[in-house]
């Protein structure tokens, strides 16, 4: 199978405890897998260490059967990986909403006019065209959450990461992530404690226990 990634008996500690050990898992090419676990067991750790921000780890990484040995590993591979944090109020870099939704395209030297037109397509595709002039810290969590995403997917990342994605979203606004979701050909790992978001999207399901990854 090719996979896009591929962990190999993952361990992390942090100051206080051993979190987790012998973490195994392969995700193959646009395959969507879920994982659920208790509060605190370590999903979002788990899902830092895939996303290239937690480097104090135990065993091994690979991201399309590169083994990522190093941070300037990781870098070539970063652009692949969108990551949606679980509280996303610290990863905005520009006040309004449209500007944070370019800006990743703006770095990479997308002129402003076909920026500014994919930017506005995926605030569409979203259902939030209605806020593209607001400014996001007065936004609502549910709408941070729905701007964060449109940051990510406008870059086409290969690779979803998304911590509790529906988390502060109305029903709506969920039906229509989902149906979002469903419709993009990506690989993604998806951590959710909401089992009906997780059957409509993820085939495969694992649960994080401190001792390794059981699927279920
Ligand atoms: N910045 C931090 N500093 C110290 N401890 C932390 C930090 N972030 C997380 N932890 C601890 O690491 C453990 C795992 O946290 P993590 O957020 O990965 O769990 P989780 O499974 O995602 O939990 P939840 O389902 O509640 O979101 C917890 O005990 C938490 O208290």
């Amino acid at each position: 199978m090719s996979c896009s990634i591929t962990l190999k008996k993952i361990s992390y500690k942090n100051e206080n405890r051993q979190l987790f050990s012998n973490i195994d898992l392969n995700v193959g090419h646009q395959e969507k897998v879920a994982i659920i676990g208790a509060n605190g067991v370590g999903k979002s750790t788990l899902l830092k260490i895939i996303a290239g921000l937690k480097d104090s780890y135990e065993g091994e990484l690979q991201l399309f059967h590169n083994p990522i040995l190093s941070k300037k590993e990781y870098n070539k591979f970063r652009s692949d990986v969108g990551y949606l944090p679980q509280d996303v109020n610290d990863y905005f870099l520009c006040p309004i909403v449209i500007e944070d939704v370019m800006f990743n395209l703006r770095a990479k030297g997308m002129n402003k006019e076909e920026a500014y037109h994919k930017a506005i397509l995926i605030l569409e595709n979203l259902g939030i065209s209605h806020l593209k002039s607001r400014v996001i810290l007065e936004l609502s969590g549910g709408e941070q959450k729905i701007v964060a995403l449109a940051g990510i997917l406008i870059t086409q990342p290969k690779i979803l990461l998304l911590d509790e994605p529906t988390n502060a979203l109305d029903f709506n606004t969920e039906k229509r992530i989902i149906d979002i979701l469903n419709s993009i050909k990506k690989s993604m790992i998806i951590v959710s404690h909401h089992k009906s978001f997780i059957e409509k999207l993820a085939p495969t399901v694992y649960k994080l226990e401190k001792s390794g990854l059981e699927k279920i």
